[in-house]
């Protein structure tokens, strides 16, 4: 996958590990240099094994040179932190440690401490003290604390520990690596959707980006000045006639574009993918072909394409642009996705963003389009929902950005699944992608023409369906349904996917119900709904979810998410505990946004 390397030029950020220590020679810290630095060895080796970078390499850890036992060691730490391009950081003890003189005190960075449940030299002390100065300088940051007491010469690191560090580290790195990176904006606002007004001041101050524009006459400049890798082009095309079968036209008759327009049509929806991505992300060959400002793209990590309407009323849809760049594979191979939100929807290419960051997983873009109770699907079919269904079901459909991985053709322990690209197979790719057929685009709403994926996700996935919201006088809020993917019998999907569209990607979606407020029914999910977009991930993260923006200061209004799997910085209790969800946005607007 070289052609692919370029991509990374950036690199990842590293995790920082600090080993720390109280200070006092003549006996004490000489009895802990070991146990804390075992600590420390034991935490990386932890993470660099389970965690991965979005290319699939395993997370780089950086332990300071010594154990930190006094502002001397902490400064050293952070001066080698700095060098090696740490973005996260772990403190870890075993013991007693002077507060303010050894805390990481860099306040752009995630940091997390795991004080040692032991007795001997307790860490609990330390954790406690530390984390209350954390507060006190505005600084939240993550406590870990294990639930059984540990014996000192226990090197071990206890599962509720592991569950903490792991998941604190992949929302430190996802917060890590959105720094500096762009989204970038392929067009303006889409038919007046609100989530298309790209607002660079939330980019900006709570995400570290950078918004990047270019207005969509540049696809017409790159193609008809032969700004495209032309080999690339010959191949991808080849590719696209071998694996993207062409479904039945669904227009009118007289509306039907004729077989040499739609070959046409195909050659123009290759460019255009083959273009964005290098907007996106650049491209070497173009440098050789002589074209060195557009080799050297955006920077962008998420994208959005207009499409609608002005381009659509003239040109093809970006819908094959949009969902195969979204997907973990195309003419290249198998790899990691390229994010394009439809309609430029800037919001929910955030939470494409946030989730693709957590999982390495591509994410299916969607409109939360139809709520259909019971009681409507069985008046329309006959057909009595039951099982996860039974209480009705959300319509995810949208046609352009969900990924062919939504198809949910992949497995893992024989179930339906949204991997990481380095772990899909060549069949299972293909099996994605003759799961999906490209329907003629509905040229009432296209006229340009196009093709949309079609395919219908397949039951029994879990996922996790969020959004970004933007309200005035608060800023950014995050909403998260954890739910599963439905199979509905193929005559009762027919019927109700017949009266939306049958040319776009349909996930059937039950959310989890908790029986209290937006979870009290499937219609109330729909209703607290914030847009008319969502982006799903694979597996049940909202927990995940909540870190992250917790660490964002991103404050959740809505979820379904246990309490007991959620984590957030220590300080968000001296809010309150009675009211977890308002203590949240109280913490949010306390500290405010990251990069302010
Ligand atoms: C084709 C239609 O215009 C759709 O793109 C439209 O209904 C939306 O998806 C709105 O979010
Ligand atoms: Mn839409």
């Amino acid at each position: 996958m070289a052609d692919q390397q370029h991509r990374w030029q950036g690199g990842f950020p590293k995790i920082g590990i600090r080993p720390t220590i109280d200070g006092r020679r003549k006996g004490v810290r000489e009895s802990l240099e070991d146990q804390t630095m075992n600590m420390a060895k034991a935490v990386a080796a932890l993470l660099s094994e389970n965690l991965r970078y979005p290319n699939g390499e395993p997370v780089q850890c950086v332990i300071s040179d010594s154990c930190i036992g006094g502002v001397a060691e902490a400064a050293a730490s952070a001066e080698k932190f700095r060098r090696e391009g740490v973005g996260v950081s772990i403190t870890v003890t075993p013991c007693w440690c002077y507060g303010t003189e050894t805390m990481d005190m860099d306040p752009a960075i995630p940091k997390a401490v795991w004080g040692f449940n032991g007795t001997e030299r307790p860490g609990a002390v330390y954790l406690a003290a530390v984390l209350s100065a954390y507060a006190q300088k505005g600084l939240p940051a993550f406590g870990i604390y294990g639930e059984d007491v540990q014996d000192s010469g226990d090197t071990s690191v206890p599962e509720d520990v592991k569950g903490k560090l792991l998941g604190f580290a992949k929302a430190g790195l996802a917060v890590a690596y959105m720094r500096g990176k762009s989204y970038l904006s392929m067009g303006s606002v889409s038919m007046g959707i609100a989530g298309s007004i790209v607002n660079d001041t939330f980019f900006q101050e709570y995400l570290g980006m950078r918004n990047e524009y270019i207005d969509m006459s540049e696809f017409v400049r790159r193609m008809d000045e032969g700004i495209y890798d032309p080999a690339e082009f010959e191949k991808a095309l080849a590719w696209v006639k071998t694996n993207c079968a062409e479904g039945p036209d669904n227009n009118p008759a007289q509306l039907q574009k004729s077989r040499e327009c739609k070959n046409q049509d195909w050659e123009t929806v290759v460019k255009m993918a083959i273009i964005a991505r290098d907007l996106m992300v650049g491209n070497p060959r173009l440098a050789e072909l002589g074209f060195g400002e557009e080799a050297m793209g955006h920077n962008a990590i998420v994208s959005g394409f207009q499409g609608q309407r002005q381009w659509t009323d003239h040109f093809p849809n970006g819908d094959f642009l949009e969902a195969i760049l979204n997907s973990s594979f195309d003419w290249n191979g198998i790899r990691s996705p390229y994010l394009v939100a439809t309609e430029n929807d800037s919001l929910n290419g955030v939470v494409m963003l946030l989730g693709y960051l957590l999982t390495n997983t591509a994410q299916i873009f969607a409109d939360v389009r139809t709520y259909w109770s019971p009681s409507s699907v069985e008046r329309v079919t006959g057909h009595k929902l039951s099982g996860d269904a039974a209480c009705g079901l959300l319509h995810l459909i949208n046609s352009g950005s969900a990924a062919l991985d939504g198809s949910g053709e992949q497995t893992r322990d024989g179930k339906p699944a949204m991997k990481p690209f380095w772990e899909i197979g060549e069949d299972e790719a293909k099996k994605c992608l003759d799961a999906t057929s490209w329907r003629p685009a509905s040229v009432e709403y296209f006229r340009g023409g196009g093709f949309s994926s079609d395919f219908l996700t397949r039951g029994g996935m879990p996922m996790t369906m969020s959004r970004l919201n933007m309200v005035k006088g608060i800023g950014p809020v995050l909403q998260i349904a954890e739910g599963w993917s439905v199979d509905l019998p193929a005559d009762v999907h027919d019927k109700l996917d017949k009266r939306t569209d049958p040319t776009w990607p349909t996930t059937w979606f039950a959310p989890i119900l908790t029986g209290k407020g937006a979870f009290r029914t499937v219609y109330d999910v729909m209703d607290n709904w914030g847009a008319n977009h969502g982006s799903i991930s694979y597996g049940h993260i909202g927990h995940e979810l909540i870190t992250l923006a917790a660490m964002l200061r991103i404050p959740v209004s809505m979820h379904n998410v246990a309490e007991e799997r959620i984590f957030r910085p220590r300080a968000w209790g001296l809010f309150g505990t009675d009211h977890p969800e308002s203590a949240d946005f109280r913490a949010c607007e306390n500290f405010g946004p990251l990069y302010k």
